[in-house]
């Protein structure tokens, strides 16, 4: 199957990087995707400089609530950071390479670190609504069917043409995340696979049975395609879900747990004080621990 060429080009993404750096001169080291309802983690950055997609030459624009579409550089605690109030994702009509531009661009920015978040389903029914769960791996779904971020011609100036996806969410990070969350007294920290789907439409019962028979805990519509980019270009990668509703497995609960996406930014943003803390924590310890670690 021949697929449409990579309009993101390593020049176009030079050129957007360019943009930015005529207008702001702040080196980012850490970069940050907040998920749906997730964006107040963007409240944490001081000298903030924000940027609308829409005023970004070459970028897409959210069209998803919960989503602002704005790219926000600054500092969390002296940490210099970029972050997205808002991703894209395939259902939105992105081709996964459009969905991870940004992942580039960061890491033309000088991004070393990606913390990832995002809303997500619990398949693994001991999960409750609220946990977070601290993605320790994920199985890409998507491109099972060759659907993947990185399909088509390579350019070895981002990575590799082959690489190992083993270690794509660092763990050492994920250990420290651990740590962090109990000394902050996160009782609802849970650790497990995340898997992206499609979308926009949540499981079948009979996909919700099957995806866990594969050994998977949460089901997203994000973060995989980003992870993936981030890893073959180097980075470090953190990622964690908030679980907004429990994914059903049964045929005789399924209608009264329908779930409906103003329940799932409702829970992400109820959620806000903890995650904003957690997040805050990790970057100061990657500021201070991990920035010159990347090889
Ligand atoms: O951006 P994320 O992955 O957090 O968004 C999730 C998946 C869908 O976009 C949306 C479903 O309600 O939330
Ligand atoms: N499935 C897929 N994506 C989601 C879900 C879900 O149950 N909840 C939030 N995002």
């Amino acid at each position: 199957m021949l697929h449409a060429e990579n309009e993101y080009t390593y020049e176009r993404i030079t050129e957007i990087k360019d943009f930015i750096k005529s207008k702001c001169d702040i080196d980012p080291k850490v970069g940050i995707i907040c998920g749906t309802g997730l964006g107040s983690i963007g409240e944490l950055i001081t000298d903030a400089f924000i940027l609308d997609y829409k005023n970004i030459p070459y970028f897409p624009i959210s069209t998803v609530e919960g989503h602002k579409g704005r790219l926000i550089l600054g500092y969390i605690k002296t940490v210099p950071v970029i972050c997205m109030q808002g991703r894209f994702h395939y259902y939105e009509g992105y081709s996964l390479s459009k969905c991870v531009m940004p992942v580039r661009l960061m890491k033309l920015l000088g991004v070393t670190h990606l913390i990832a978040s995002n809303a997500a389903g619990g398949l693994n029914q001991d999960f409750k609504i609220g946990d977070i769960m601290l993605q320790k791996d994920h199985v890409n779904v998507m491109g099972f069917s060759g659907n993947g971020p990185l399909v088509g011609l390579n350019d070895l100036r981002f990575g590799p043409r082959f690489f190992s996806m083993v270690n794509a969410y660092d763990v050492d990070l994920l250990e420290s995340a651990k740590k962090i969350a109990e000394e902050l007294g996160l009782k609802n920290i849970k650790e497990g696979v995340y898997t992206c789907v499609g979308g926009p439409t949540y499981e079948t019962v009979a996909e919700v049975r099957a995806l866990r028979s594969m050994g998977i805990d949460a089901a997203g519509m994000s973060t995989v395609h980003e992870v993936t980019t981030a890893r073959h270009c180097g980075m470090r990668c953190f990622a964690f879900s908030l679980i907004t509703n429990i994914c059903p497995i049964d045929y005789s609960t399924a209608v009264e747990s329908e779930i409906h996406s103003n329940d799932v930014i409702e829970v992400a943003m109820s959620k806000d004080k903890d995650l904003k803390l957690f997040v805050e924590r990790i970057v100061q310890f990657i500021g201070k621990n991990d920035l010159n670690s990347v090889k």
